[in-house]
């Protein structure tokens, strides 16, 4: 089944004199529990393209589909109200808040929408993620992996349907990045969340069900387990 899909999905920045095409009509289907690997060089549109599907962001023309819904038929509430609900974040730059420990912010997206806090499997994601001992560290406590696990941990915690992480293991040691690796592979099983994930590692992309690459702002024709969008 597909979960997302883009209609010529286009994004230009700037004026008609000097205008980027961070994306240039994207056509797209991703299906539901699978996982997406997304590469390109710097300033090919990944991050642009992540940020439209999961309504960060609003295109120039063209549309985004998720769950059938089109993104920007919805008001800004109900915009609001589909990033929390239905998509975990997990961003370069953490956006930790400072002023909260790890365990809070790990729940802060659940106390926002007043969820229940399902402590079973929020203690899950922190053993996993080796948080344990960590709960009650306020983030300039932390070091940039352990910031980085939290930020994962913060995105899993609310069951989302979708998963866009931007280059999520870009600060981790290979071992602790096959943990988490593995451990996003299961929560995307277990709870059949679909899984888009920007990065640079080669290893990493290989295992992805399927390997998109972007150049200036196109999907071009990319090896990766033979399944290959057209173009
Ligand atoms: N807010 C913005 N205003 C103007 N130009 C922008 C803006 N955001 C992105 N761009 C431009 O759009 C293009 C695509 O940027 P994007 O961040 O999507 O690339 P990327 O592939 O994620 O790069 P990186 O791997 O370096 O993160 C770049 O040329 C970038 O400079």
């Amino acid at each position: 089944m597909t979960i997302i899909q883009t209609k010529k999905l286009t994004k230009y920045y700037g004026n008609a004199k000097n205008c980027v095409r961070a994306l240039d009509g994207v056509d797209l289907e991703i299906e539901q529990s699978s996982f997406t690997a997304v590469v390109g060089t710097s300033g090919s549109g990944k991050t642009t393209l992540l940020n439209m599907l999961g309504a960060l962001d609003t295109p120039t023309s063209g549309s985004v589909l998720v769950e059938g819904r089109e993104l920007s038929g919805m008001t800004r509430e109900q915009r609001a109200i589909f990033r929390r609900r239905r998509v975990g974040f997990i961003f370069q730059d953490y956006n930790l808040i400072p002023t909260l420990n790890v365990y809070e912010n790990i729940v802060f997206p659940l106390d926002l929408d007043h969820s229940r806090i399902d402590t079973k499997m929020v203690g899950e994601i922190v053993e996993l993620l080796k948080l344990k001992d960590r709960l009650g560290a306020f983030p300039h406590e932390l070091s940039g992996g352990q910031q980085q696990r939290v930020a994962i941990a913060r995105a899993l915690a609310v069951k989302p349907a979708i998963v866009l992480a931007d280059e999520p293991t870009g600060n981790l040691d290979s071992r602790t990045s096959q943990d988490v690796m593995g451990l996003l592979r299961s929560m995307s099983d277990r709870f059949r969340q679909t899984l888009v994930m920007i990065t640079h590692n080669e290893d990493i992309a290989q295992t992805a069900d399927r390997l998109i690459r972007i150049e200036d702002g196109k999907i071009i024709p990319a090896g990766g387990n033979g399944n290959v969008p057209e173009q």
